[in-house]
């Protein structure tokens, strides 16, 4: 069993990364688990990770060197803050290891580094990496493309009332699409959320709505809205194991492949 790729999951105590944890614990003949990272100063960091989290001891140390960890690695799952997520990229191309990306709230800057990093080794990231979402951006670009430019196009997502970064990776992957489908970048079309005397809808853009609170895993609507009818497509997510199979298929999936960015959609073949 010690051919099956060695996984190092970044971001230990998170929401998602007690999740991946899990997931890749549960996998033993698909995976290895052979490292946890955490941020230097972390209570967690010198503690064994079965201890912390209310269970028999595992033999895993949670450490906050990434060095040391990616050096055992074939694969980072890392869905963290985008300043660790640059900071880990640039480590797991030196350690050759497949960088897979949950991460969102990623800027220009951070993507630039990102993309450097990519020139030497696999980089998997989507703001979303479920089955689900990702079938529904082929269908928001399928949908958005059939129709006219008289049919508004507005996102609105929800999530917990702990999440930083707003639009939702997933909501941007959704404008993406919607413009893809109507031919134009993003940036030319995105409105940003409404408040004040914001005069009537701009025709043919892609507006943004975010709702933060309570325990949200994650919901989605791509709403058309024309007049006399409206179509209205939906993601609900109600578990974050949906996030971490997927984020484990595309680090199994990277095995092997050429150095480069690639995404769910060529993970999935969508
Ligand atoms: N792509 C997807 O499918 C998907 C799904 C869920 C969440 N996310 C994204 O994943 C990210 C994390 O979400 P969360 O809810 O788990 O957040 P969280 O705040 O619960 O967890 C983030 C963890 O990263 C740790 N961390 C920060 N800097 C670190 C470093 N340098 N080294 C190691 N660990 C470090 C933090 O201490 C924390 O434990 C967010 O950007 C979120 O939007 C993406
Ligand atoms: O909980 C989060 O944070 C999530 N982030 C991703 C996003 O920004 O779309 C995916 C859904 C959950």
């Amino acid at each position: 069993m010690t051919d099956l790729p060695a996984i190092t999951i970044a971001g230990a105590s998170g929401r998602m990364g007690r999740m991946l944890t899990a997931t890749v614990l549960a996998a033993p003949d698909r995976a290895r688990l052979v490292a946890v990272l955490e941020r230097p100063g972390h209570p967690w960091v010198g503690q064994d990770l079965g201890t912390v989290t209310g269970g028999a001891p595992l033999g895993l140390t949670v450490t906050d060197d990434p060095l040391e960890a990616l050096a055992q690695s074939q694969a980072l799952l890392d869905f963290t803050s985008p300043a660790a997520t640059v900071e880990l990229s640039a480590l797991a191309a030196q350690a050759r290891a497949v960088h897979v990306i949950g991460t969102t709230g990623l800027e220009p800057h951070h993507l630039a580094k990102i993309s450097a990093a990519a020139r030497h080794a696999v980089v998997v990231r989507a703001g979303n990496m479920s089955l689900g979402v990702n079938l529904l951006v082929r269908l928001t670009q399928k949908v958005a493309q059939a129709l006219d430019a008289d049919w508004d196009i507005e996102i609105v997502e929800a999530h917990h009332r702990m999440k930083v970064d707003a639009p939702s990776g997933t909501a941007l992957m959704l404008g993406e699409a919607a413009a893809e489908g109507r031919g134009a970048p993003l940036s030319d079309l995105r409105t940003p959320a409404r408040e004040g005397i914001t005069g009537a809808r701009k025709h043919g853009t892609i507006g943004f709505s975010a709702i933060r609170g309570g325990d949200v895993v994650g919901e989605h609507d791509v709403i058309f809205a024309a007049d006399g009818e409206r179509i209205v497509l939906r993601h609900l997510a109600t578990d974050r194991s949906i996030f971490a199979r997927g984020a484990l298929k595309a680090a199994l999936w990277g095995q092997g492949k050429k150095p480069g960015e690639y995404d769910m959609m060529d993970v999935l073949g969508l």
